[in-house]
């Protein structure tokens, strides 16, 4: 195995003690997701990312060293690069291991079929990789959130519309084409907050933000394939039946989870 192997103890992101009602429903549901999908025997282990992911890694490394010791973590992105190597953990990338045993991912929203939006932090192109590569076998693709997140339709509470990477030079004529073909006229360029101009993802490219109206929203592959078929579209963040399951941590410190065959459970969150 590639990278690291030397194992040290995940400081955890917050304090014990002093996590906030939201905060523990995010590690309630990482915490439940990694006990029920991460099992021994597996080698290679997607890490998305996101706010709720710190809590997957934490879980992860409490398995212990020779749990992970014969394990490749691949990332979906800086966030999760670091994390993983922060953790001790050994660092491999998804070239060198296009299939996955399991990929353990965040979400922006997930509706009942368990499409999601993705890509509020940039992320959404590496994350839809690392995804199919778990999906080869037993479609091992499984969404971590908190109870915010969990909605009927896609677009409920995120309102920032749809993240889509585009390459830089063809922005504007994407930009045109969601406002004046595909109905969303608010489509606009993501900016960066702490640097002048926009968002640059990992990938060297920019993101377009496209809010659509919720009765589009209800069909969300009918748009994620148009988007996809405009020129200069490099990944939209709609994942479309692609997750096995869902885990949402609630304010009770109950967990639910959603089944991508339909079935819903609530289980008490995994807390010690
Ligand atoms: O690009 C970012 C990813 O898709 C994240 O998984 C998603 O934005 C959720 O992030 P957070 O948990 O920080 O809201």
């Amino acid at each position: 195995m590639p990278g690291s192997t030397v194992l040290k103890p995940l400081k955890s992101p917050i304090p014990p003690g002093e996590l906030s009602v939201l905060e523990k429903s995010k590690q309630l549901a990482a915490w439940s997701a990694v006990d029920e999908h991460v099992h021994p025997d597996y080698r290679v282990i997607g890490i998305g990312s996101g706010s709720t992911v710190p809590y997957v890694v934490e879980r992860i490394v409490s398995q212990g060293a020779e749990a992970n010791k014969n394990r490749v973590f691949i990332p979906t992105g800086f966030q999760s690069k670091e994390l993983i190597v922060s953790s001790g953990l050994s660092l491999g990338d998804v070239d060198q291991y296009p299939t996955i045993d399991v990929t353990l991912d965040g979400a922006d929203e997930v509706d009942t079929q368990l499409n999601c939006i993705k890509g509020g932090g940039a992320c959404h192109l590496r994350e839809k990789v690392v995804a199919e590569a778990a999906q080869t076998q037993v479609h091992l693709f499984i969404l971590v959130a908190d109870y915010r997140k969990n909605v009927e339709y896609l677009g409920t509470n995120f309102k920032a519309g749809v993240p889509i990477e585009v390459v830089p030079f063809a922005y504007a004529k994407v930009l045109q084409n969601l406002h004046q073909v595909l109905n969303s006229p608010k489509a606009s360029l993501r900016m960066a907050v702490a640097k002048a101009g926009p968002v640059v993802t990992d990938n060297g490219n920019f993101v377009i933000d496209a809010p659509f109206d919720l009765e589009i929203m209800k069909e969300p592959y009918t748009i994620m394939a148009q988007i996809k078929m405009l020129t200069g579209v490099v990944e939209v963040g709609l994942f479309c039946h692609m997750a096995r399951a869902a885990y949402f941590g609630n304010q009770d410190g109950s967990v639910t989870v959603k089944w991508n065959d339909g079935q819903v459970q609530q289980i008490a969150g995994s807390n010690s």
